[in-house]
């Protein structure tokens, strides 16, 4: 299922539309490109409706939140649900300030598809003490798999909690992915721009937004991992990385390490 998905998103090259961070823009667009997806960044309300009812899917991401973005958020959300296109929600930080939590609010009422999250995010959205309130995670993923599933049910979405060993959840189905690599939350935004590959799979992949998330999670896994090899720090990293997606083989992505749990 994951490799007939990668292939299906490289003879696809699904347009993923990205409601996405000043920090994350750039990286993520070259994240989607070179995982074989097209990429959009834009954030005006006067045309988002328009671009989500063009686009296979949408992500919204609210790291560098402002009043105008959080309008253009909502009638992108609206747009997606009335298109019957996906949409994948990262609540970046969510738990640091009240502004964010009311945002968090109006927006997991608008039915995200798909919600990617580090742990502290997702314990906070459950309604637990977070060990982090910046976007870096400050808890285990373990630690918020019980969250994960209660939120999976309570909204009916997929939650996808990533960290060193990454947990999926639709509520019923579960699974945890290994691989990837101690030097991804180094870099800043691949957190941001796997929420982003997310969408490209759910593009791919109508009414099944579970297989969606852990083929990017194994997708980013198996990069990930190769590219550690030979890497000498974050920088090195950074680009090894990007040039491990665009060479990921459809046996590369199903031959990383996901298990039900
Ligand atoms: N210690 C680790 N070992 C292996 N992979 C990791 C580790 N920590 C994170 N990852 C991987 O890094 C990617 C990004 O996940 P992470 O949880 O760091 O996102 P994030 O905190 O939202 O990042 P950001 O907010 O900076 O975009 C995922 O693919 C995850 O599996
Ligand atoms: C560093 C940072 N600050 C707001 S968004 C972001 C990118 C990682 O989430
Ligand atoms: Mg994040």
């Amino acid at each position: 299922m994951r490799a007939e998905l990668f292939l299906r998103l490289r003879a696809e090259k699904p347009l993923v539309l990205n409601i996405t961070n000043f920090v994350a823009m750039n990286v993520a667009a070259n994240v989607l490109l070179a995982a074989g997806a097209s990429p959009a960044m834009a954030c005006a309300p006067e045309e988002i409706a328009d671009l989500t009812a063009i686009s296979g899917a949408l992500t919204v991401n609210f790291g560098t939140l402002n009043a105008e973005w959080v309008v253009a958020m909502r009638l992108a959300a609206e747009a997606a649900n009335r298109a019957g296109r996906p949409w994948v929600f990262d609540p970046v930080a969510h738990q640091a300030t009240p502004y964010r939590g009311t945002v968090v609010a109006q927006l997991l009422r608008l039915r995200p598809a798909i919600i990617r999250a580090n742990a502290s995010e997702i314990i906070a959205l459950a309604g637990g003490q977070a060990g982090a309130a910046g976007p870096d995670a400050g808890d285990a993923v373990e630690a918020a798999e019980g969250a994960a599933r209660d939120l999976a049910l309570r909204l009916g979405a997929v939650v996808a909690v990533t960290g060193a060993v990454d947990f999926v959840t639709d509520g019923a189905r579960a699974c945890r992915i290994a691989g990837g690599s101690a030097l991804m939350p180094q870099v800043t935004a691949l957190g941001c721009s796997l929420t982003c590959l997310v969408g490209a799979f759910a593009a791919v992949a109508p009414g099944d937004p579970f297989e969606a998330s852990v083929a990017a999670l194994a997708a980013f896994a198996a990069a990930g991992a190769a590219a550690e090899v030979g890497a000498s720090g974050p920088g090195s990293f950074g680009w090894r990385f990007l040039d491990e997606l665009a060479a990921l083989t459809p046996a590369a992505v199903a031959g990383a390490c996901v298990v039900p749990a």
